[in-house]
Protein backbone atom coordinates (compact mmCIF):
# COMPACT_ATOMS: atom_id res chain seq x y z
CA UNK A 1 0.00 0.00 0.00
CA UNK A 2 1.03 3.91 -0.94
CA UNK A 3 1.36 5.34 2.18
CA UNK A 4 -0.46 9.01 1.83
CA UNK A 5 -0.88 10.97 4.88
CA UNK A 6 -3.38 14.17 5.14
CA UNK A 7 -2.60 16.30 8.25
CA UNK A 8 -5.15 18.42 9.13
CA UNK A 9 -4.10 21.63 11.28
CA UNK A 10 -7.04 23.28 13.81
CA UNK A 11 -5.23 25.65 15.45
CA UNK A 12 -4.30 25.68 19.42
CA UNK A 13 -0.70 26.21 20.78
CA UNK A 14 1.16 23.65 18.83
CA UNK A 15 0.28 26.32 15.58
CA UNK A 16 1.05 29.35 18.22
CA UNK A 17 3.81 31.41 18.61
CA UNK A 18 5.22 33.34 22.31
CA UNK A 19 5.11 36.86 21.85
CA UNK A 20 7.59 39.57 23.15
CA UNK A 21 5.39 39.86 26.25
CA UNK A 22 5.86 36.04 27.47
CA UNK A 23 1.97 35.68 25.90
CA UNK A 24 1.15 32.97 23.76
CA UNK A 25 -1.07 34.34 20.57
CA UNK A 26 -2.78 32.83 17.17
CA UNK A 27 -0.23 33.49 14.09
CA UNK A 28 -1.26 34.63 10.79
CA UNK A 29 0.03 31.70 8.98
CA UNK A 30 0.52 28.04 10.94
CA UNK A 31 3.88 27.48 11.60
CA UNK A 32 3.22 23.88 11.19
CA UNK A 33 3.17 24.30 7.57
CA UNK A 34 6.21 24.94 6.78
CA UNK A 35 8.14 22.85 9.81
CA UNK A 36 7.03 19.70 7.81
CA UNK A 37 9.87 19.90 5.49
CA UNK A 38 12.21 19.30 8.69
CA UNK A 39 10.54 16.25 10.21
CA UNK A 40 10.86 12.48 8.59
CA UNK A 41 8.49 10.28 6.90
CA UNK A 42 8.51 7.62 4.40
CA UNK A 43 5.08 9.00 3.20
CA UNK A 44 3.72 11.34 1.04
CA UNK A 45 2.06 14.16 3.26
CA UNK A 46 -0.69 16.86 2.26
CA UNK A 47 -1.36 19.20 4.97
CA UNK A 48 -4.25 21.55 5.29
CA UNK A 49 -4.91 24.53 7.90
CA UNK A 50 -8.85 23.88 8.10
CA UNK A 51 -9.36 26.15 11.03
CA UNK A 52 -6.92 28.46 12.98
CA UNK A 53 -8.53 28.40 16.58
CA UNK A 54 -7.82 28.25 20.22
CA UNK A 55 -9.74 24.68 20.95
CA UNK A 56 -11.56 26.58 23.46
CA UNK A 57 -13.43 27.74 20.68
CA UNK A 58 -14.21 24.35 18.69
CA UNK A 59 -18.01 23.59 18.54
CA UNK A 60 -19.97 21.48 16.89
CA UNK A 61 -19.66 23.09 13.72
CA UNK A 62 -16.04 22.70 13.66
CA UNK A 63 -16.59 18.77 14.90
CA UNK A 64 -19.32 18.22 12.13
CA UNK A 65 -17.10 19.86 9.44
CA UNK A 66 -14.00 17.91 10.45
CA UNK A 67 -15.89 14.87 10.25
CA UNK A 68 -16.99 15.53 6.62
CA UNK A 69 -13.75 16.74 5.74
CA UNK A 70 -12.25 13.26 7.16
CA UNK A 71 -14.56 11.63 5.48
CA UNK A 72 -14.16 12.65 2.04
CA UNK A 73 -10.37 12.16 2.52
CA UNK A 74 -10.76 8.63 3.94
CA UNK A 75 -13.77 7.39 1.42
CA UNK A 76 -12.81 9.89 -2.14
CA UNK A 77 -9.68 10.67 -1.72
CA UNK A 78 -8.22 7.25 -0.13
CA UNK A 79 -5.63 8.82 2.18
CA UNK A 80 -4.35 5.77 4.59
CA UNK A 81 -3.69 7.72 7.35
CA UNK A 82 -5.44 11.04 9.07
CA UNK A 83 -3.79 13.28 11.77
CA UNK A 84 -4.98 16.12 13.31
CA UNK A 85 -3.17 18.99 15.21
CA UNK A 86 -5.25 20.63 17.49
CA UNK A 87 -5.46 22.56 21.11
CA UNK A 88 -5.24 20.87 24.41
CA UNK A 89 -8.12 22.29 25.94
CA UNK A 90 -10.86 20.44 24.05
CA UNK A 91 -8.56 17.95 22.28
CA UNK A 92 -10.12 14.89 24.02
CA UNK A 93 -13.46 15.92 23.20
CA UNK A 94 -13.34 16.39 19.14
CA UNK A 95 -11.20 13.23 19.47
CA UNK A 96 -13.90 11.02 20.93
CA UNK A 97 -16.74 13.04 18.57
CA UNK A 98 -14.98 11.44 15.68
CA UNK A 99 -14.33 8.06 16.97
CA UNK A 100 -18.52 8.16 17.49
CA UNK A 101 -18.93 9.29 14.09
CA UNK A 102 -16.76 8.01 11.61
CA UNK A 103 -16.89 4.41 10.52
CA UNK A 104 -13.39 3.47 9.07
CA UNK A 105 -10.33 1.34 10.55
CA UNK A 106 -7.76 3.79 8.50
CA UNK A 107 -5.96 5.56 11.32
CA UNK A 108 -7.05 9.03 13.09
CA UNK A 109 -4.46 10.57 15.04
CA UNK A 110 -4.72 14.05 17.02
CA UNK A 111 -1.90 15.58 18.64
CA UNK A 112 -0.98 19.26 19.95
CA UNK A 113 1.62 20.67 22.48
CA UNK A 114 1.74 22.48 25.51
CA UNK A 115 4.84 24.82 24.65
CA UNK A 116 4.04 27.32 21.46
CA UNK A 117 6.02 26.69 18.12
CA UNK A 118 8.85 29.42 19.36
CA UNK A 119 9.31 28.46 23.02
CA UNK A 120 12.21 26.71 24.41
CA UNK A 121 11.68 22.77 24.81
CA UNK A 122 8.44 23.08 22.47
CA UNK A 123 7.20 19.86 22.02
CA UNK A 124 5.02 20.44 19.09
CA UNK A 125 7.30 18.79 16.47
CA UNK A 126 8.50 15.77 18.22
CA UNK A 127 4.90 15.10 18.67
CA UNK A 128 3.83 15.65 15.30
CA UNK A 129 6.53 13.96 14.41
CA UNK A 130 5.16 10.76 16.91
CA UNK A 131 1.89 11.53 15.42
CA UNK A 132 3.52 10.65 11.41
CA UNK A 133 4.76 7.07 13.07
CA UNK A 134 1.68 6.00 14.35
CA UNK A 135 -0.50 6.27 11.51
CA UNK A 136 1.83 4.94 9.36
CA UNK A 137 1.86 1.88 11.32
CA UNK A 138 -0.15 -0.97 10.21
CA UNK A 139 -1.10 -2.06 13.79
CA UNK A 140 -2.20 0.72 14.23
CA UNK A 141 -5.37 0.21 11.99
CA UNK A 142 -8.51 -0.28 13.60
CA UNK A 143 -8.08 1.16 16.96
CA UNK A 144 -10.53 3.65 16.67
CA UNK A 145 -9.19 7.70 17.11
CA UNK A 146 -5.74 7.71 18.69
CA UNK A 147 -4.09 10.60 21.03
CA UNK A 148 -0.60 10.82 20.75
CA UNK A 149 1.55 13.43 23.09
CA UNK A 150 4.43 13.06 24.94
CA UNK A 151 5.98 9.25 23.46
CA UNK A 152 2.01 7.95 24.47
CA UNK A 153 -0.38 7.03 22.88
CA UNK A 154 -4.03 6.57 24.52
CA UNK A 155 -7.58 5.88 23.38
CA UNK A 156 -10.03 8.79 22.74
CA UNK A 157 -12.42 7.28 24.77
CA UNK A 158 -10.85 7.58 27.98
CA UNK A 159 -8.16 10.06 27.57
CA UNK A 160 -7.99 13.16 29.31
CA UNK A 161 -5.93 15.93 29.92
CA UNK A 162 -4.78 16.47 33.56
CA UNK A 163 -2.26 18.80 33.95
CA UNK A 164 -3.02 22.79 32.61
CA UNK A 165 1.27 23.54 31.59
CA UNK A 166 3.04 19.67 32.37
CA UNK A 167 3.89 18.17 28.53
CA UNK A 168 2.75 14.56 30.43
CA UNK A 169 -0.68 16.37 30.63
CA UNK A 170 -2.61 13.50 28.61
CA UNK A 171 -3.42 10.32 30.60
CA UNK A 172 -5.72 7.48 30.85
CA UNK A 173 -7.04 7.55 34.04
CA UNK A 174 -7.72 3.65 35.42
CA UNK A 175 -6.53 1.96 32.30
CA UNK A 176 -3.38 3.90 31.00
CA UNK A 177 -2.29 4.28 27.46
CA UNK A 178 -2.51 1.68 25.18
CA UNK A 179 0.87 2.17 23.73
CA UNK A 180 4.43 4.00 23.16
CA UNK A 181 6.57 5.98 20.73
CA UNK A 182 9.77 3.90 21.15
CA UNK A 183 12.72 5.59 19.41
CA UNK A 184 11.94 3.93 16.16
CA UNK A 185 8.94 2.25 16.51
CA UNK A 186 5.74 2.02 17.49
CA UNK A 187 4.42 -0.63 20.77
CA UNK A 188 1.11 -1.17 21.63
CA UNK A 189 -0.07 -3.41 24.46
CA UNK A 190 -4.02 -3.12 24.82
CA UNK A 191 -6.59 -2.72 22.40
CA UNK A 192 -10.30 -1.54 23.57
CA UNK A 193 -13.13 -4.13 23.65
CA UNK A 194 -15.58 -2.58 21.36
CA UNK A 195 -15.48 0.49 19.18
CA UNK A 196 -19.05 2.19 18.60
CA UNK A 197 -19.84 4.15 15.68
CA UNK A 198 -23.47 5.49 15.15
CA UNK A 199 -24.66 7.28 11.54
CA UNK A 200 -25.13 11.10 11.13
CA UNK A 201 -24.75 14.02 9.10
CA UNK A 202 -26.10 16.31 11.65
CA UNK A 203 -27.14 16.89 14.53
CA UNK A 204 -30.51 18.06 15.68
CA UNK A 205 -30.83 17.50 19.24
CA UNK A 206 -27.91 19.49 20.65
CA UNK A 207 -28.69 20.68 24.09
CA UNK A 208 -27.50 18.56 26.50
CA UNK A 209 -25.43 20.46 29.52
CA UNK A 210 -22.75 18.76 32.15
CA UNK A 211 -23.50 19.54 35.99
CA UNK A 212 -20.96 18.78 38.35
CA UNK A 213 -22.37 17.84 42.05
CA UNK A 214 -20.87 19.59 45.23
CA UNK A 215 -21.84 18.50 49.06
CA UNK A 216 -25.09 20.16 50.09
CA UNK A 217 -25.89 20.90 46.17
CA UNK A 218 -29.55 21.50 46.23
CA UNK A 219 -32.14 21.11 42.99
CA UNK A 220 -32.79 24.34 41.77
CA UNK A 221 -30.34 24.12 38.69
CA UNK A 222 -31.97 20.19 38.12
CA UNK A 223 -35.34 21.72 38.35
CA UNK A 224 -34.47 25.05 36.19
CA UNK A 225 -33.45 22.53 33.43
CA UNK A 226 -35.91 19.92 33.90
CA UNK A 227 -38.24 23.03 32.85
CA UNK A 228 -35.73 24.37 29.73
CA UNK A 229 -35.76 23.01 26.79
CA UNK A 230 -32.63 20.67 27.27
CA UNK A 231 -32.69 17.45 25.41
CA UNK A 232 -30.03 15.46 28.16
CA UNK A 233 -28.36 15.89 31.14
CA UNK A 234 -25.10 14.71 32.69
CA UNK A 235 -24.30 14.85 36.02
CA UNK A 236 -20.66 14.75 37.88
CA UNK A 237 -21.78 12.91 40.77
CA UNK A 238 -20.30 11.81 43.97
CA UNK A 239 -17.64 8.91 44.59
CA UNK A 240 -19.05 5.80 42.56
CA UNK A 241 -22.13 7.41 41.70
CA UNK A 242 -24.45 9.08 44.57
CA UNK A 243 -26.11 12.15 45.11
CA UNK A 244 -26.73 14.83 47.94
CA UNK A 245 -30.12 14.34 48.94
CA UNK A 246 -31.08 17.46 48.07
CA UNK A 247 -30.52 16.85 44.16
CA UNK A 248 -32.97 14.19 44.25
CA UNK A 249 -36.05 16.45 43.72
CA UNK A 250 -34.35 17.89 40.78
CA UNK A 251 -33.72 14.35 39.04
CA UNK A 252 -37.03 13.32 39.50
CA UNK A 253 -37.95 16.34 37.78
CA UNK A 254 -35.98 15.95 34.81
CA UNK A 255 -37.37 12.14 35.06
CA UNK A 256 -40.86 12.91 34.97
CA UNK A 257 -40.35 15.57 32.00
CA UNK A 258 -38.68 12.83 30.27
CA UNK A 259 -35.07 13.79 30.07
CA UNK A 260 -32.39 11.77 29.69
CA UNK A 261 -30.07 12.07 33.00
CA UNK A 262 -26.93 10.25 32.69
CA UNK A 263 -24.46 10.00 35.28
CA UNK A 264 -20.36 10.03 35.21
CA UNK A 265 -18.14 10.36 38.60
CA UNK A 266 -16.79 13.47 39.48
CA UNK A 267 -13.99 10.99 40.57
CA UNK A 268 -10.90 10.56 38.88
CA UNK A 269 -10.41 6.82 38.93
CA UNK A 270 -12.64 4.07 38.38
CA UNK A 271 -16.18 3.43 37.21
CA UNK A 272 -19.28 4.22 38.43
CA UNK A 273 -21.90 1.80 39.83
CA UNK A 274 -24.97 1.31 41.78
CA UNK A 275 -23.34 0.47 45.09
CA UNK A 276 -25.27 1.98 47.90
CA UNK A 277 -28.93 1.94 48.73
CA UNK A 278 -29.29 4.91 51.31
CA UNK A 279 -31.23 7.89 50.30
CA UNK A 280 -28.82 9.85 47.11
CA UNK A 281 -27.10 6.27 46.68
CA UNK A 282 -26.08 4.61 43.00
CA UNK A 283 -28.94 1.42 43.53
CA UNK A 284 -31.78 4.26 44.43
CA UNK A 285 -30.69 6.16 41.65
CA UNK A 286 -30.30 3.71 39.14
CA UNK A 287 -33.87 2.29 40.08
CA UNK A 288 -35.47 5.55 39.81
CA UNK A 289 -34.22 5.46 35.88
CA UNK A 290 -30.77 7.47 35.92
CA UNK A 291 -28.31 5.85 33.33
CA UNK A 292 -25.12 5.15 35.05
CA UNK A 293 -21.87 5.71 32.21
CA UNK A 294 -19.37 2.70 32.42
CA UNK A 295 -16.00 4.51 32.70
CA UNK A 296 -16.37 7.89 30.52
CA UNK A 297 -15.77 11.26 32.13
CA UNK A 298 -18.64 14.35 31.68
CA UNK A 299 -17.31 15.65 28.71
CA UNK A 300 -17.17 12.65 26.95
CA UNK A 301 -20.72 11.41 28.10
CA UNK A 302 -22.08 14.13 26.97
CA UNK A 303 -20.90 14.36 23.79
CA UNK A 304 -21.68 10.26 23.47
CA UNK A 305 -25.74 11.10 25.00
CA UNK A 306 -25.67 13.80 22.20
CA UNK A 307 -25.00 11.49 19.59
CA UNK A 308 -27.41 8.87 20.48
CA UNK A 309 -30.07 11.03 21.36
CA UNK A 310 -29.84 12.36 17.62
CA UNK A 311 -29.75 8.07 16.79
CA UNK A 312 -33.22 5.70 15.86
CA UNK A 313 -31.94 3.07 18.61
CA UNK A 314 -33.34 -0.54 18.81
CA UNK A 315 -32.51 -0.85 22.56
CA UNK A 316 -32.93 1.07 25.21
CA UNK A 317 -30.84 4.43 25.79
CA UNK A 318 -29.16 2.98 29.14
CA UNK A 319 -27.91 -0.01 26.93
CA UNK A 320 -25.14 1.97 25.11
CA UNK A 321 -23.31 3.35 28.07
N1 LIG B 1 -1.97 23.59 24.92
C1 LIG B 1 -3.05 24.08 24.29
O1 LIG B 1 -3.21 23.81 23.12
C2 LIG B 1 -3.98 24.92 25.08
C3 LIG B 1 -4.71 25.97 24.29
N2 LIG B 1 -5.42 26.85 25.19
C4 LIG B 1 -5.73 25.35 23.34
O2 LIG B 1 -6.38 24.41 23.70
O3 LIG B 1 -5.88 25.85 22.26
Amino acid sequence: MINKLLILHTGGTISMNEGDNGHVVLSQENPLLASIKTLHSPAKIDQEAIFNVPSPHINLTHWIYLKTRIEKAIFQEHYTGIIITHGTDTLEETAYFLELSIDTDIPIVLTGAMRSNNELGSDGLINLQSAILVALTPESRDRGVLVVMNDEIHHAKFVTKTHTTNVATFQTPTFGPCGLIAKHNVLYFQRLTCYEHFPFEHLEKTNVPLIKTYAGMDSELLKYLANSECDGVVIEALGAGNLPPTCLAGVSALLNAQIPVVLVSRAFNGVTQDVYDYVGGGRRLKQEGVIFSTGLNGQKARIKLLVLLNQQLNQPLSNYF
